[in-house]
């Protein structure tokens, strides 16, 4: 064999496997914990379905099975700009202006999520940023029109595994006539979010990262990317 025969090997460094303080909620605790955003942020979670009816909205599937169900959407029960609860008043934003649309993601990171050594991959934090900005930029009543064109992520702390991750994005602008939209998004820990806001607590808590986006709706939807066409290609 010669050396340009030879299988590439890629030599990583032995990575301790931390093993996690708490194991992946029960479905008693993840509900327990959704129950309890929704009380004190005046959010309901949207339900998962892959049929995009009024109500509903398909969850990524990819999401769904990383995190072994681990994760919820909510939006906010009253119309944005008539002061409805946020949870991005307990955390330093200096952002301001007008809000065209906001959602929350809750998520449980867990050891599928490995990435540094007892910390969430950058990947994965990147996908949650993602996704809460594209729930809070399409809207319910319609397929997913907007795609994410730029995504930049600042990473500014590492995020612990084992933790419940919250994170809600706000859409700035939505421009339909333009096709864009931008959007932030930023993730802080869900428990000390929900502890502060049960304590009365003013102090800002750290956030773990956040992101900002363009997305940009599609002139019309691209043929044969249902899950329907998908199942029917896999057949030819
Ligand atoms: C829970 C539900 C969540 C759903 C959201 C999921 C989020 C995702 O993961 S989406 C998947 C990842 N993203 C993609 O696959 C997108 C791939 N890219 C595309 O499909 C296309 O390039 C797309 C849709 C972004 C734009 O295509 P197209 O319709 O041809 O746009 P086009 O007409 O050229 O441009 C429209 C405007 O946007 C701007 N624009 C388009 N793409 C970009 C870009 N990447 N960067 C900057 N500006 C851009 C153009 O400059 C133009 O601006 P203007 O109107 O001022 O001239």
């Amino acid at each position: 064999m010669t050396r340009a025969d030879e299988p590439l090997v890629w030599q990583v460094p032995a990575v301790s496997r931390v093993p996690l303080a708490a194991p992946v909620p029960t479905d008693a605790e993840w509900s327990g914990f959704i129950r309890r955003l929704e009380s004190r942020y005046d959010v309901r979670q949207v339900q998962v379905d892959n049929t995009h009816t009024k109500s509903t909205r398909r969850v990524s599937d990819f999401l769904d099975s990383a995190t072994r169900s681990r994760i919820a959407y909510l939006l906010p029960t009253t119309p944005l700009c008539q002061g409805a609860a946020d949870a991005d008043d307990d955390v330093d934003d200096n952002s301001a202006g007008y809000v065209a649309d906001r959602a929350i993601l809750a998520v449980y990171f867990g050891p599928h999520m490995q990435g540094p050594s007892g910390g969430v991959h950058g990947g994965a934090v990147a996908s949650v940023l993602d996704a809460c900005i594209g729930m809070a930029t399409n809207p319910l009543s319609q397929p997913e029109g907007y795609l994410t064109a730029q995504l930049t992520v600042n990473y500014r702390r590492m995020m612990p595994l084992g933790s419940y991750g919250v994170a809600w994005a706000r859409v700035f602008e939505r421009d339909d006539p333009s096709r864009k939209a931008y959007g932030i998004a930023r993730l802080v820990d869900g428990q000390a979010l929900l502890a502060s806001r049960e304590n009365g607590e003013s102090h800002r808590l750290p956030v773990y990262a956040e992101a900002s986006a363009l997305f940009v709706r599609r002139k019309r939807a691209v043929e044969g990317a249902s899950p329907a066409s998908l199942t029917q290609r896999s057949r030819l």
